[in-house]
């Protein structure tokens, strides 16, 4: 069953919420069944090809690009094609040096470390990592004061895949130690509609065409987006249906947790009005506008604001976060003939 906390998004649940069983079971193993993104494919494939035509360890790479559109389920594709192992681990994770030791000490030849939020990384630990990267190598102080001492270990030489939502928080000595930079994009309609009809198959959920486009129109152009809303429309379907998952259902099913035709949530529209009647349409700092809607500053910039601005409901300007003229439009408000907030 669905449940949201009081303010609660849905798509703020389905974004932060950690791969369920549900996630993995729909996740593509291999290029051939990554739909979408295709220039990033065609690199990696390439890459992937390069290395084993040279029997050579793959460069390093980093992914970068809102949540749940596929860095992770990327990474492990990657490690399938080269047959090697994966370890995953994340930014926060590693909170102290002897952290990373222990993970960069478990690798073998080949072998894939995905770090995803690498953008966390505590400064200091990115130090260790720099010549890790680049040489192969852990260099380790030992003990404090008079009697500290530096040790090297040589590693095995591995592929760092670094995952990110924000690749400009990253410092340019870690950016430019990576061999590929890949900036995933938001999925098409088109991408969307087969992604969701390969996890139907997968559940053994009949979808119409058009009950999947319903679903499609309203994922952000995002498949966890997507595959989320699909779990919740086969509920639906299950209880209120036939179990067919048809145009008509599947708008029911979504009207009923409030998502519009736009694809807009209620943490969406809530961030839209107090921007148009509590700000006045801008420009407002990210730290009000999170108090004034009640949601973390990290979840708006990360989760509701690419989608907005992409849709061009809102833009960043050097002096804060402004209303378009269509945000008003989509509230039902009149924008201000003479453009102040917008045009600045
Ligand atoms: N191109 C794709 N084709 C099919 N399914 C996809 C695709 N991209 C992502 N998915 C599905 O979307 C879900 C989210 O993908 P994934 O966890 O890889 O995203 P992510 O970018 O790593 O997100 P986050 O940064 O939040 O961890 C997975 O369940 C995966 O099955």
């Amino acid at each position: 069953m669905l449940v949201l906390r009081m303010g609660e998004s849905f798509y703020t649940r389905t974004t932060e919420t950690p791969p369920s069983a549900f996630d993995l079971s729909l996740r593509p193993p291999a290029f051939s069944e990554f739909r979408g993104q295709e220039k990033i494919k065609e690199r990696l494939m390439l890459m992937v090809e390069a290395a084993r035509q040279r029997d050579d360890v793959l460069d390093h790479i980093l992914l970068s690009g809102p949540p749940g559109l596929g860095k992770t389920t990327l990474a492990n594709i990657i490690a399938n094609a080269v047959g090697c192992r994966i370890h995953t681990t994340s930014g926060p994770q590693i909170e102290k040096a002897g952290d990373l030791a222990g993970v960069l000490t478990n690798l073998e030849k080949g072998d894939i470390l995905f770090i995803d939020e690498i953008h966390r990384l505590h400064p200091a630990i990115e130090e260790y990592l720099y010549p890790a990267m680049e040489d192969f190598r852990l260099d380790i102080i030992i003990d404090q004061g008079p009697n500290a001492r530096s040790i090297q270990l040589n590693l095995p030489k591995f592929t760092l895949v670094g995952a990110t939502t924000r690749a400009g928080m990253l410092t340019s000595p870690l950016r430019s130690r990576f061999g590929l930079v890949n900036r995933l994009d938001y999925y098409t309609q088109e991408d969307l509609c087969a992604i969701i009809e390969r996890s139907a198959g997968l559940l053994n959920v009949p979808v119409e065409p058009a009950g999947a486009l319903q679903i499609a129109l309203r994922s952000r152009g995002t498949p966890r987006v997507a595959n989320s809303l699909l779990r919740w429309v086969r509920d639906f379907a299950q209880v209120r249906g036939n179990g067919i998952i048809t145009e008509q259902l599947a708008h029911d099913a979504l009207t009923m947790i409030e998502i519009d035709d736009d694809g807009l949530d209620e943490m969406d529209k809530r961030l839209l009005e107090a921007m148009i009647y509590k700000f006045n349409g801008g420009p407002v700092g990210l730290s009000s506008l999170a108090v004034a809607v009640g949601e973390d500053a990290s979840t708006l910039e990360d989760v509701h604001e690419p989608f907005l601005i992409m849709q061009g409901y809102i833009n960043r300007t050097p002096r804060g976060r402004v209303a378009m003229p269509s945000a008003y439009l989509k509230m039902g408000a009149t924008p201000p003939a003479n453009g102040q907030g917008w045009l600045l």
